[in-house]
């Protein structure tokens, strides 16, 4: 999917959070948004995946040469970020079969085969409630990096990983990269090294937009 922002701005009641943003993300990119603590990445990211409204400038999607209303961006988009939540009184098999009914998984991939593949086989009965925060993560990841959607963004994705889990995410972020258009919000470079292109929200953000 392609995303074309013009002009864009976000403003909390008098604080703006950036502004003047021009940019394409094209098709099959994957683009790092870069930044320091509250310089504005996740409201960034909610912004483009039109989650949340702009105060000024807009945003143009095309996906397969087709334009995408904003209503229909959901659908098309997979999120994996602290903030979203799981539902943790179902079981992890209970959640998939939940979760995949509105947010499909790639072509031929099954829940059984996901759950090998995130390593959690054995907790496939256990209520996510009981998880760890590392499971939880690998999780989140495995629902947003195997959902079939062409936009894929990725807030902090290594939060509560440890070196074995980052590996994985390194690994499985590289298998699922193909045909779709991603953006990592991150501080770590080790999240983002497979991105080709970054953009420094510091360049159009809080202290720019003064
Ligand atoms: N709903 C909101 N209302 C008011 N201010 C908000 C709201 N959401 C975020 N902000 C403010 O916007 C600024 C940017 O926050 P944001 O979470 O986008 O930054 P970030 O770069 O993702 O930070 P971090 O790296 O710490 O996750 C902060 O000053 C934050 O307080």
């Amino acid at each position: 999917m392609q995303i074309e922002a013009t002009g864009l701005g976000k403003r909390y009641a008098r604080e703006w959070i950036f502004r003047g943003l021009t940019h394409t993300f094209q098709s099959g990119s994957a683009t790092a948004i870069l930044g320091p603590n509250g310089a504005g990445k996740s409201t960034l990211l909610n912004t483009l995946s039109g989650q949340q409204l702009p105060t000024t400038g807009t945003l143009r999607y095309q996906h397969q040469g087709h334009g995408v209303l904003v209503e229909d961006v959901p659908k098309q988009l997979a999120y994996a970020a602290p903030y979203l939540e799981l539902i943790e009184e179902l079981t992890l098999t209970e959640l998939l079969h939940f979760h995949t009914r509105f947010k499909p998984l790639r072509p031929g991939l099954t829940p059984p085969r996901l759950i090998e593949l995130m390593y959690l086989s054995t907790s496939r009965h256990k209520l996510v409630r009981d998880f760890s925060s590392g499971m939880k993560q690998r999780l989140k990841l495995a629902l947003a990096l195997y959902a079939d959607t062409p936009l894929l963004l990725l807030d902090e994705p290594t939060t509560n990983l440890d070196r074995a889990g980052v590996a994985w995410y390194q690994e499985h972020v590289q298998a699922t990269l193909a045909g779709r258009t991603v953006l990592v919000s991150s501080n770590v470079p080790e999240e983002y090294a497979f991105c080709t292109d970054q953009l420094n929200i510091t360049d159009f953000g809080a202290q720019a937009a003064r």
